[in-house]
């Protein structure tokens, strides 16, 4: 089983921002981001409301480009790259969406096939493998004809998972993977996750509110804020921190009164 190697100085990161900027119009949503995610760690991407962690994991798909600053994967600078050039590295890093984004007039096989089939592999015998491969890692097997409609919200998401995985990532991104999930759903793709880090060697990259999983999957926290990352370190760093927005985020409720965190802090 591979060991998460992180934040140790003698390892390259897998993905490395510096200085992300990024405006939508007058907002300047990314105000200097830097961070580096290692490979074999699951990190989670914690923070206020708007602080800009999808938009920042969205750059590091080559989804978004920069005002300024750099992404590199796997020493590859992105930022400006062409569509065209994004491809092969863009397969490096999976995505799982929100609410798992299926296509509904397609079957769970129709859906996970989709990245392969757009990747140009044809034969069916290889994508019918492949497929069921994926399948028996998010334990769903035997799921390929089901439509989406027939799945549960937690099947779904596995299936999302399936999807994300299948053209062999070496890192998967995945945004609020707990939204919408009982908490015994929600611990079953906690599992998932881990065992995609420890099985498999994936590199985790997980935004999400719920404290509760975080510090079970997590092995490193980047706590963004104000479009930077605020604060870095592992769980057990950020419960004995005495930084008071971490405190105040820990306690679960925001300046103004609002709850944010919907999970436990242990
Ligand atoms: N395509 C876009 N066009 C304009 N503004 C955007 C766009 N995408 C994101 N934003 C803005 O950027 C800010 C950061 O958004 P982002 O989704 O990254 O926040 P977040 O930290 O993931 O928040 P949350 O935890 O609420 O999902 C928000 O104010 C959002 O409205």
């Amino acid at each position: 089983m591979p060991d998460p190697q992180k934040a140790s100085p003698s390892v390259e990161p897998i993905i490395s921002v510096r200085g992300l900027h990024r405006y939508f119009g007058e907002k300047h949503v990314l105000r200097g981001a830097d961070l580096d995610i290692y490979p074999g760690e699951t990190i989670c991407m914690l923070g206020t409301s708007g602080g800009g962690k999808s938009v920042m994991v969205k750059h590091m798909l080559g989804l978004m480009q920069p005002d300024e600053g750099s992404v590199i994967i796997d020493g590859t600078e992105i930022s400006q790259m062409s569509e065209r050039k994004l491809g092969p590295v863009r397969k490096k890093v999976g995505m799982m969406f929100q609410n798992g984004a299926l296509f509904d007039s397609m079957n769970v096989a129709q859906n996970i096939a989709f990245p392969l089939r757009e990747g140009g592999i044809k034969d069916l015998d290889t994508l019918n493998r492949r497929i069921a491969e994926v399948l028996e890692i998010v334990r769903l097997p035997g799921q390929e004809e089901t439509m989406p409609s027939d799945l549960s919200g937690g099947m779904r998401k596995r299936v999302a998972l399936a999807r994300a995985i299948v053209d062999h990532p070496a890192c998967v991104c995945y945004d609020e993977p707990h939204a919408g999930l009982d908490p015994v759903t929600a611990d079953s793709i906690d599992h998932l996750i881990k065992r995609l880090q420890n099985e498999h060697g994936i590199t985790n990259i997980v935004i999400t509110h719920e404290l509760r999983s975080v510090f079970r999957i997590a092995d490193r926290i980047a706590f963004m804020k104000d479009g930077q990352v605020y604060w870095q370190g592992t769980p057990k760093e950020m419960k004995s921190s005495d930084d008071p927005v971490l405190m105040q985020f820990l306690s679960g409720v925001d300046s103004s009164g609002e709850k944010w965190a919907s999970g436990d802090s242990d």
